[in-house]
């Protein structure tokens, strides 16, 4: 059915769940486990000034990932690290005045801190569901502050969990002051990354600019195809053998917005619509985890419109 990660990211997964448990000795050394991530326009000798910096501050690179873009003529970076405690301040520093030099957006995670992120939901709880259970298990290494919904449905859920459960209803003539509502408790609860996990309310501009970059929808279909609502109803109608499901970074254009994970199911004429959104479920679970596991362990680097995930 679905293709199953290689033994090599397998092994990756493994030794990164390992980095995760962030900090430890090496020859003696306190070091903290961070992933330095950077994009900059590409030129000769952004690894070795990135490496030297590394190497000069007493670093080690425990995994790296490259990509040169010959179209946006764009360098895009992940490197695992581990750093020495005391030598975190200056590395920093020294990494900032790398990225200064190459005109890089370069970034240092501190895997010590767990990720906050805030889950959205109405009324599909198919995929909150699942990320709950991955969530308690260990699978996905977050906090979650809160969970909010503009309908009473899962709230029952969410508390047997023990998470809080916020109540936002939403109509036409509310919805501004629904959303300042909103970005308030994503403020107020240091929310690292908002997860749309079947809320079907479109975001308004402010709010996608507010987000830009740290909330994730889960769209159930194969983009670009079947936009908007009701995707497994327009599949069914088309006749196709494929169906899918998209998880992508919300901006103001409905479903366009960069693609971070996808995922495909073989389908046949003997299926009804409804047995498309029940196959559907299981796809966009899948994807939807995947995705935030990979924004969550900074794999996702946004390349304009598009997205480079180092798997
Ligand atoms: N600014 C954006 N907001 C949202 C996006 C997005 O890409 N950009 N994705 C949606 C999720 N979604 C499809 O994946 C989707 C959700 C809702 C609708 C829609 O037409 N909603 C109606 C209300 C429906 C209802 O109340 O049940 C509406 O908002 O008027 C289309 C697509 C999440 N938000």
């Amino acid at each position: 059915m679905l293709r199953g990660l290689s033994w090599q990211r397998r092994r990756q997964a493994a030794r990164d769940r390992r980095a995760c448990r962030s900090h430890g000795t090496t020859g003696g050394t306190t070091v903290a486990t961070h992933v330095l991530t950077l994009s900059c326009p590409d030129t000769v000798g952004i690894v070795a000034a990135v490496s030297g910096t590394l190497a000069g501050h007493g670093a080690n690179i425990v995994d790296s990932a490259q990509f040169g873009d010959p179209d946006s003529n764009h360098f895009f970076l992940r490197q695992t690290i581990d750093v020495p405690r005391d030598a975190r301040v200056a590395l920093t520093e020294a990494l900032l005045e790398v990225g200064r030099r190459f005109a890089m957006d370069l970034k240092l995670h501190d895997l010590t801190r767990k990720p906050r992120v805030m889950i959205l939901v109405s009324r599909f709880g198919h995929c909150l569901n699942d990320l709950l259970y991955r969530y308690r298990t260990g699978a996905l290494g977050m906090e979650i502050p809160a969970i909010v919904s503009n309908h009473e449905d899962f709230r029952s859920l969410v508390e047997w969990h023990g998470l809080p459960f916020i109540h936002l209803p939403v109509t036409s003539a509310t919805k501004e002051a629904q959303e300042a509502r909103l970005l308030e408790l994503v403020s107020r609860e240091r929310a690292d990354l908002v997860v749309l996990a079947r809320y079907m309310q479109v975001l308004s501009p402010a709010l996608c600019a507010a987000l830009a970059g740290r909330c994730i929808n889960i769209h159930h279909s194969f983009l670009p195809s079947f936009k908007g609502a009701k995707p497994y109803h327009q599949a069914f109608a088309r006749g196709v053998k494929l169906i899918g499901a998209t998880a992508h970074y919300v901006t103001t254009d409905l479903d366009e917005g960069p693609i971070i994970e996808q995922e495909v199911q073989r389908v046949d004429h003997t299926q009804t619509a409804e047995d498309l959104v029940a196959v559907g479920r299981d796809i966009e679970n899948i994807v939807l985890a995947r995705a935030v596991r990979y924004h969550l362990e900074h794999r996702v680097l946004l390349n304009g419109h598009k997205t480079v995930v180092f798997r």
